[in-house]
């Protein structure tokens, strides 16, 4: 039996599932795009391609043999991107939530069946069919669950909404004892550098009392000014909507003083490194073309 237990973004960590990008399938049509920065990429004839991305994920893995870390790989799917477990589902102290994931998307839970048969099934909590929610936008801080959100009426238009209010009250529900705050996002289909795709490609807690943050990722300033009282303005590393389109707020904790980022993050890696960071750097820059990062590929079982 496998004993979950994720109490935050950053403990140490001892098991986790990465996603693969074998078997990833033919470059998508733009009909088939599900978030504006693959869009831009398949129109540009600049989508990246399954040798490419196996070789950064392969450096992502051998990071985690590094750190002495179980990884479970999903089983491969055929033509299916399988790169961003983050997304599928997640670990709340020691509840695995399956996510209630984009259609296009369901497949990828599948492929991980064997590990959620290793969890005691009490502890497997699937929500109703009307709630949305994605492990991209719930992230464990304190006695804290924060929760990427989009509140604007043209929810359904939105395929870069993917947790909806249903979502935050599910989690409410769940956790009684949790503060449970969510976070209106900005959403674009069109346009990455106005997409916070999830709560993690504007936001990320890193070590013990600090974050990574793009303002203009919150519709409402509120929301980003509760981060800001949270964590006190000079812990938050704030980055450009340049940076954030470069996703370096889903960079990912191994330890709350190990960070593995994208190589090209100078500004970021050095800042991190300032504060005392252990900084693993690798190169991610071509999965970071389907909207997506480290944190994104990961789902943490076990940390502490
Ligand atoms: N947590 C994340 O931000 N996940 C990235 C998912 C990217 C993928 N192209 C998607 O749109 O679902």
């Amino acid at each position: 039996m496998l004993k979950l237990n994720v109490k935050d973004e950053t403990s140490r960590l001892r098991a986790v599932v990465l996603g693969t990008a074998e078997n990833n399938g033919p470059t998508p049509t733009a009909e088939e795009a599900y978030d504006p920065k693959s869009l831009e990429h398949i129109l540009a004839g600049t989508y990246p391609i399954e040798p490419d991305m196996i070789k950064e994920m392969d450096a992502f893995a051998r990071v985690f043999e590094k750190y002495d870390v179980k990884v479970y790989r999903p089983e491969v799917l055929e033509n299916c991107n399988q790169i961003f477990s983050r997304d599928i589902a997640f670990v709340i102290d020691d509840v695995f939530v399956k996510s209630n994931i984009l259609p296009d998307r369901e497949k990828e839970l599948d492929a991980i069946q064997y590990v959620i048969d290793q969890v005691e099934p009490s502890k497997v909590v699937k929500p109703p069919e009307d709630v949305h929610i994605e492990g991209g936008d719930v992230m464990l801080w304190g006695n804290h669950i924060f929760v990427g959100t989009y509140k604007g009426s043209d929810y359904p238009d939105h395929i870069t909404a993917r947790t909806n209010i249903q979502g935050v009250e599910f989690l409410k529900q769940l956790f009684p004892d949790k503060i449970v705050k969510e976070f209106d996002l900005v959403k674009s289909k069109t346009e990455a550098r106005d997409n916070a795709l999830h709560l993690d490609c504007c936001f990320q807690p890193v070590g013990e009392d600090k974050g990574i943050i793009y303002e203009g990722g919150f519709r409402n300033p509120e929301d980003y000014k509760y981060l800001v009282n949270l964590f006190g303005k000079e812990n938050l590393f704030h980055i450009t909507r340049d940076e954030m389109y470069n996703m370096n707020s889903n960079v990912f904790s191994i330890d709350t003083n190990v960070v593995v980022s994208e190589h090209n993050f100078i500004r970021l890696n050095t800042w991190l490194r300032e504060q005392g960071f252990i900084v693993e750097d690798i190169p991610y820059a071509e999965i970071a073309k389907q909207e997506g990062l480290l944190r994104c590929s990961t789902l943490p079982l076990i940390r502490g």
